[in-house]
């Protein structure tokens, strides 16, 4: 049942937690001695202009009135240079902070793909791929800004206050106290609007996964929607998703709009206070003018890191609701992954026991109740029955897709659950009713099932299972190239792809889950001479619903009522005279 339907939101998390700030730090840490480098030159940069202001008050109140002309070439010279010096830092500190970005992109990134790649298909069955997507895309790059850049800004704006407020101080220390007053307030702001603040960036994500879903979903079923005319109402279903995101991100940049506009308002009324205590209070001795410009102009510098210091805040608030996703996909458990202590399966002879099996998907609704058969190796067992009776479960078992809820499933006498991954599904082959082909040449898609293979035995392995003729009148042959889902390829030549594919991995025990169905009759007659050479010596299991192709098996297993309801082979089945035999007429009189 899927958790996260496209428009069902994916739960928030209530408190705000700095949790996954701190577990951010792994990645930027990773970044430390450039990051250092450029805070430093930050620094540096932030220094030499807070000069500036110092230098003007010197040339007001003592080089103008002393009329000194080459003195003040000379502080203008230098206020020239201030300038030139901090552009210089500053475009070295950015070109630094850009590949620190992108580093820690690249990071979060390959860490997310490397744990999509082992989380199990429940993790899959259970959510729109749309939803996983955007965590990986969108979400880490809406991140990575903050924790580069954000991170040595929100130091530095730090530092850069308490500089500006030690220069403030030490210019005028009752203007100082009028520049700090609008603090308090606009504190109490920021605390009064912090979390509704988070919850709307949490909504805004949640309704971009949704549209991102739907998107997804709309792509994968073009040709479903076209051919149903549906164009019309999944565009009213766009449009909707498409409004709520809308929704949702003009309030939360309500929220993040009003932190600059309190900021402004404060900044101005702060330099009014200035200049009105100032002018009241001017003397020469005291406050004098070239004191007051200084001041003003501290006083502008002092809000501006607050103004950046708030909106860094958004940014924080911002990224919080998409690393909580991305920290939660790293989060998933591996629930199907080796056990503690794995032992390699030795080359295996493919000898399949169930024993006891009972499996649900979801908690409480078996699938399969307490199955237990024995499949010698080498044989061929067919596995039939109406839909949705439990066959592909079956198979999805045996290559350990799935923990099984009760009893246990042996290779050659060996538990699946104890052994690796690896050493197990290295041994199987599976092919589909969908063959997925991946984008590339037709020769990477066989070589896939071995990737070491030479061009001479991907063709042996295509010429078997009789795929080499029709690759071979395209013009580029193995080179030709194939879309993602080998849209430029006919079902049945997918089907012999991935049948090539199998044949070069070699395994020993082989699963065909309808892989025949998209197959014309004539196809499958010449395909059956390479299916013959693919089964021999290796264990099967067949599932096909044509009947026709199943009657040579060793064994057909009929599945039904949570179990196998019938076991035999195809003459001893008819003449028992039960499920098999009616299921065999019946399609033998529709035929
Ligand atoms: N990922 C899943 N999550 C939850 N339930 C599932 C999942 N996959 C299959 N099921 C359910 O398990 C039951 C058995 O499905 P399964 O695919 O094994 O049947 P099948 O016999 O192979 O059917 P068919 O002949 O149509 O391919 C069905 O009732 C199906 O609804």
């Amino acid at each position: 049942m899927a958790r996260n339907k496209f428009d069902v939101d994916e739960n928030l998390e209530s408190p705000f937690n700095i949790k996954h700030f701190r577990r951010a730090m792994i990645y930027i840490r990773r970044k430390k001695k450039p990051m250092i480098i450029a805070f430093l030159l930050s620094a540096l940069s932030a220094a030499i202009s807070l000069s500036a202001p110092l230098i003007m008050q010197h040339v007001v109140d003592v080089t103008i009135p002393a009329k000194a002309k080459g003195a003040l070439v000379g502080w203008s010279a230098l206020m020239l240079l201030t300038i030139v010096v901090s552009v210089v830092l500053a475009t070295i500190r950015s070109r630094i902070m850009t590949r620190v970005g992108q580093d820690i992109i690249f990071d979060i990134r390959t860490d997310l793909f490397k744990h999509l790649q082992e989380l199990p298909f429940k993790y899959y069955d259970d959510r729109p791929q749309g939803k996983i997507l955007i965590r990986v895309v969108n979400y880490v790059n809406a991140v990575s800004d903050v924790l580069s850049n954000g991170i040595i800004n929100f130091i530095l704006e730090i530092v850069n206050l308490i500089f500006i407020a030690a220069f403030m101080f030490a210019v005028d220390v009752r203007l100082s106290f009028v520049t700090l007053a609008g603090l308090p307030v606009f504190l109490g702001i920021m605390l009064l609007i912090k979390n509704k603040q988070r919850r709307a960036w949490q909504a805004v994500s949640n309704k971009s996964s949704n549209l991102n879903a739907y998107l997804q979903e709309s792509i994968s079923g073009i040709g479903v929607t076209q051919m149903f005319s549906r164009e019309q109402r999944n565009e009213g279903i766009f449009t909707r998703l498409a409004g709520n995101f809308r929704t949702e991100w003009m309030r939360a940049l309500r929220y993040n709009a009003l932190i600059p506009f309190t900021v402004d308002n404060l900044a101005t009324t702060v330099m009014t206070l200035i200049y009105l205590v100032g002018l009241l209070t001017l003397s020469p001795q005291d406050v004098t003018f070239g004191v007051i410009l200084a001041m003003s102009s501290y006083a502008a510098r002092f809000w501006q890191p607050i103004l950046n210091l708030s909106n860094l805040y958004n940014s924080f608030i911002n990224a919080v609701a998409y690393l909580e996703r991305i920290f939660e996909t790293l989060d998933e458990p591996v629930t199907v992954s080796d056990v503690p202590g794995a032992k390699e399966l030795p080359p295996a002879r493919g000898q399949v026991t169930f024993d006891d099996v009972t499996f649900a998907y979801d908690p409480g609704l078996n699938i399969l109740e307490n199955v237990s058969f024995d499949v010698k190796a080498g044989e061929s067992v067919a596995l039939v029955g109406p839909t949705g009776a439990g066959k592909t479960t079956v198979v999805n078992l045996i290559s350990r897709f799935y923990n099984l809820t009760g009893g246990r499933i042996l290779i050659d006498g060996e538990d699946i659950a104890g052994v690796t991954m690896k050493s197990l599904r290295s041994q199987m082959g599976i092919m589909l009713q969908d063959s997925f082909i991946f984008s590339g040449t037709i020769l990477d898609n066989i070589r896939y099932g071995k990737l070491d293979a030479t061009e001479e035995e991907v063709i042996a392995a295509a010429k078997t299972v009789c795929a080499d003729e029709f690759i071979r009148e395209f013009e580029q042959g193995y080179m030709t190239e194939v879309n993602e889902r080998g849209s430029k390829l006919s079902q049945g030549q997918r089907q012999l792809i991935s049948f090539a594919r199998t044949l070069l991995a070699d395994p020993r025990i082989l699963i065909l889950d309808e892989a025949t169905s998209s197959i014309d009759a004539k196809t499958e007659r010449l395909l059956q001479k390479g299916l013959n050479e693919l089964l021999k010596g290796r264990t099967s299991f067949i599932i096909a619903h044509r009947l026709s192709t199943v009657k040579n098996c060793d064994r057909i297993m009929y599945v039904a009522n949570k179990g196998i309801a019938e076991s035999g082979s195809h003459e001893e089945l008819l003449a028992r005279k039960g499920l098999y035999h009616r299921l065999y007429t019946a399609q033998k009189m529709e035929a």
